[in-house]
């Protein structure tokens, strides 16, 4: 199928990439020159593994990149990989996907008269009802009729940052919202060759739009809150000296339960979980109604670092003295610094008159950009070096590893947000749940 994709970040790239090479046409629409140089020239516009070769192969011939939205009408579907970040308020903020939906529709106008409806699928995170009342009448303003000129779908993308290759080839499932068997038809058409190609059996879910654009809230929430509800559990597991990590051990063994999700610890960061949970508890309430659990999921979220640094305040008084924090990504193996744990951390200890030495083996740049004034180690090792404290904030293999490094703290006490340094002698060790 010939494709577009609208907005070529972290999924309009991936998945841009990946369709290509499932033997797609695809080209991205961007209005980042830089990105759309880069995907032409076969560069990866971010980080990803995996995505460095699918760009390297495709980029500049199956995979192509414009900042020309005239593009979409040489294509059979556009898909909508814009940004839906939040207002100050929490709410979800729709300009990016209104000005995409506007300019598609622009697009579509100047088109001759398409002998089958241009599709236009959500691929973004969207409150429920968005894709219906708020961007099929911004592509209509154009002039066109819905379910004559185009049809609109939503596809919710499941990926993660660190493996988003690998969870868009090999997903746990697919998706569907649409109201139009030709909208489904050619979603079908779309995935075949990837339900082909991956490994296991993909089950895909065909339901209406709205129901689609929930099901990527409800996905992300109950994650979202299945950690705070370990992060809560863990607390009360902390209070009575009792290991939350071998309590979740246990109860992940039942299916009901399952074993992913529940490492208790300092909490859930990254671009995604604190925007959408924010946007849909603020969306129903709109509606009349508060989500009491998944309230009490971001508070139990927000409390974590405080509760991280009062077991520190328990061992050391920091005022002036040199603290260390390992670890800044909002979790391992990327060097996103969006809602990390580790900003209310540095803020915490900056509260208490710390002096903050910070170091991550592929964030500082991006936090130096944030926090300037705060010094950066080039290793964990000169971080801990004559600290009176160390607080771990992302689980980091290379933490696992380190032993003498210990030593050369001024006050070897060390507090564990993640679970990843061993208990040893010589150091005064606490665990945030164990
Ligand atoms: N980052 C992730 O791992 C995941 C993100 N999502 C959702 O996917 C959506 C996109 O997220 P990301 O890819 O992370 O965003 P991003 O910020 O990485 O990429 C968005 C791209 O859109 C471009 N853009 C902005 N306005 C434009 C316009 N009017 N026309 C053309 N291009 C425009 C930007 O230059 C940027 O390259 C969001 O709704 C997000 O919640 C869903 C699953 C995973
Ligand atoms: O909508 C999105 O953008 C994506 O959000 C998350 O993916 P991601 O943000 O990349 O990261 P996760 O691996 O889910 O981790 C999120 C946060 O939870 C924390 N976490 C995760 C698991 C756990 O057991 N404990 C825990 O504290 C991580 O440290 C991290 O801060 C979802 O897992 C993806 O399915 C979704 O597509």
């Amino acid at each position: 199928m010939n494709v577009s994709i609208v907005g070529s970040g972290y999924v309009g790239t991936t998945v841009a990439a990946c369709l290509a090479e499932l033997g797609h046409e695809v080209t991205t629409i961007d209005v980042d020159e830089a990105i759309v140089d880069a995907v032409n020239a076969g560069e990866s516009p971010i980080h990803e593994p995996g995505l460095d070769d699918l760009v390297a192969d495709h980029g500049g011939d199956r995979l192509r990149a414009t900042t020309d939205y005239g593009v979409v009408r040489e294509t059979d579907l556009t898909m909508l990989a814009l940004p839906t970040p939040s207002n100050e308020d929490g709410s979800i903020d729709l300009q990016y996907m209104e000005a995409g939906a506007t300019s598609v529709g622009e697009a579509l106008a100047d088109a001759d008269d398409a002998a089958d409806p241009h599709l236009v699928v959500t691929k973004s995170t969207v409150i429920p009802r968005t894709t219906d009342d708020r961007l099929a009448p911004r592509i209509a303003d154009a002039g066109l009729t819905r379910g004559e000129d185009f049809l609109v779908a939503s596809n919710p993308e499941f990926q993660r940052e660190g493996t988003a290759v690998e969870d868009f080839l090999n997903p746990d499932k697919l998706v569907f919202g649409a109201d139009d068997e030709r909208a489904f038809e050619r979603l079908r058409a779309l995935y075949a060759p990837l339900r082909e190609a991956a490994d296991d059996d993909v089950p895909v879910v065909e339901t209406g739009i709205a129901e689609a654009e929930m099901i990527k809230y409800a996905n992300n929430t109950f994650l979202a809150s299945k950690v705070s509800l370990i992060n809560d559990i863990g607390n009360v597991c902390k209070e009575f000296g009792v290991d939350a990590y071998e309590v979740a051990e246990a109860i992940g063994l039942d299916d009901r339960i399952g074993e992913q999700f529940l490492r208790s610890g300092v909490g859930w960061g990254g671009s995604c979980f604190p925007k959408d949970t924010d946007a849909i508890i603020s969306a129903a309430r709109q509606e009349g109604y508060d989500p009491a659990v998944l309230s009490a999921a971001v508070e139990v979220n927000d409390t974590q670092p405080e509760r991280l640094l009062s077991l520190l305040d328990d061992h050391v008084d920091v005022a002036g003295k040199r603290v260390a924090v390992l670890g800044l990504a909002f979790k391992p193996g990327t060097d996103d610094i969006r809602n990390t744990r580790a900003v209310p951390v540095i803020e915490g200890l900056r509260e208490r008159g710390a002096e903050v030495v910070a170091y991550d083996p592929v964030a500082v740049e991006n936090m130096r950009e944030r926090y300037p004034d705060v010094e950066y180690a080039g290793s964990a090792a000169e971080a801990l070096e004559g600290a009176h404290g160390a607080v771990v904030v992302t689980d980091w293999d290379e933490f696992a590893a380190l032993d003498d490094e210990f030593g050369a703290m001024a006050d070897p006490v060390v507090v564990d947000g993640r679970r990843i340094v061993q208990r040893r002698d010589g150091i005064t060790y606490e665990g945030l749940t164990w």
